[in-house]
């Protein structure tokens, strides 16, 4: 399980609530006392992480040394649901490393298998390539070692996508989660707002999927399991209930508004104008609003996952990216394309969680060398 660091003093006591201004927000719940931060996440003093002559304000760093602190059987735990989602993947790509040469056999044995994970040609032949250099320079000669320079390549593509999302440089934090339908956006809300009011934030959720009941009632039930507040409202104008939750959430000194959006495929011209009008609408909330505008990806959606992060970054402009289901029958290797491709954008769109599973604990911290190990095995 990851958790987040306060990395500022002070933190955990947001500004005092302007009552009228409850007003403003109408369906808005009571807002519950924040929960008490633990006390790993509220330092006795920012010297405590050495940031006493750091004047920059911020943040709460879900560490990647935070899976390395979790508890040997909560790490195996998730790491084996992973191994074992992506298992059908890594057989397949272990399987070309089983022989004793290394030829032009293994090696179109290898392109096939990597095609196979969804890693697309363009990744696939960049790593191909890679991996012929690192054997050039290494001289390996063992399939074993050059099954582990493939999984040096496949690490070191996907480490720019290796980030933590940073709460706390704004009061609030806005952030705004977009996907198709199904792709995991509400749930994996409920399990971000539980690690974040975990350690002390006070969360406010919008729930701007105003097209299906079902959705905010799902919201609702987050909002209530993890007693935050929640701004909502039937039927209506999913801009005009992010722009109440943004407005209720600064009144208040919310840390963080999350906001649910319904889900819509990136062809649904007039519903991706929609969404374009939530994000422009957040920002007349609040100067700087959205700091994140992140994309929930199924990850068994193999190669359209990148479609999906391609067109929703071209209309939004994608500060993060959730890739869930990763315990299910995903391949995993779509991951190798988004990394190019985001190599080429310029700035990466790191991949801030990866969902293992429906259960509160199974959203993690997406670590490139945990996880090019995964596919391998
Ligand atoms: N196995 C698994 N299931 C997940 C994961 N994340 C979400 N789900 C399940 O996927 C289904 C859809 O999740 P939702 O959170 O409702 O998806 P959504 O994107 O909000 O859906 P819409 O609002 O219809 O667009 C639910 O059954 C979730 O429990 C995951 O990481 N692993």
């Amino acid at each position: 399980m990851f958790s987040f660091i306060k990395k500022k003093l002070g933190w955990g006591q947001p500004e005092k609530a302007d009552p009228a201004d409850k007003a403003t927000a109408p369906e808005a719940s009571p807002a519950p006392a924040p929960a008490a931060p633990s006390p790993a996440a509220a330092p006795a003093s920012a010297s405590a992480f050495g940031l006493a002559s750091a004047p920059s304000p911020v943040a709460w760093v879900p560490q990647a040394q935070d899976d390395t602190q979790a508890k040997p059987t909560d790490r195996r735990s998730w790491l084996d649901r992973l191994k074992s989602g992506l298992r059908k993947t890594g057989s397949s790509i272990a399987q070309v490393f089983t022989g004793t040469r290394i030829d032009d056999a293994l090696y179109e044995e290898l392109e096939a298998a990597l095609l196979m994970a969804d890693a697309g040609v363009a990744a696939t032949e960049h790593l191909l390539a890679d991996l012929k250099q690192r054997v050039k320079d290494t001289k390996a000669t063992d399939p074993a070692a050059v099954k582990a320079l493939l999984a040096d390549g496949i690490a070191e593509l996907l480490k720019p996508l290796e980030q933590s999302l940073q709460i706390g440089q704004h009061t609030p934090t806005v952030i705004m989660v977009a996907g198709v339908n199904g792709a995991g956006k509400t749930t994996t809300i409920g399990k971000l707002t539980r690690h974040l009011s975990d350690h002390g934030a006070q969360v406010l959720l919008a729930a701007a999927d105003t097209f299906r009941a079902a959705a905010r009632e799902q919201l609702a039930v987050w909002a209530d399991r993890n007693r935050v507040q929640i701004v909502s409202q039937e039927g209506g104008d999913p801009a005009a209930v992010t722009f109440d939750a943004v407005t209720a959430g600064k009144a208040r000194g919310c840390d963080v508004v999350i906001a649910d959006t319904a889900g819509r495929l990136a062809t649904q011209i007039h519903l991706m104008d929609e969404l374009k009008k939530v994000k422009r609408v957040i920002g007349k909330a609040m100067d700087s609003a959205p700091h994140e505008v992140l994309l929930v990806v199924d990850g068994n959606t193999g190669q359209n996952a990148l479609t999906q992060v391609k067109a929703f970054d071209d209309a939004l402009g994608l500060t993060g990216l959730v890739v869930t289901k990763l315990d299910g029958t995903a391949k995993g290797g779509v991951l190798a394309a988004i990394a190019l491709w985001s190599r080429q954008r310029g700035t990466p769109v790191p991949v801030y969680f990866i969902g293992v599973g429906e259960g509160l604990e199974d959203l993690q911290t997406f670590n490139a060398r945990e996880f090019a190990r995964a596919l391998l095995e």
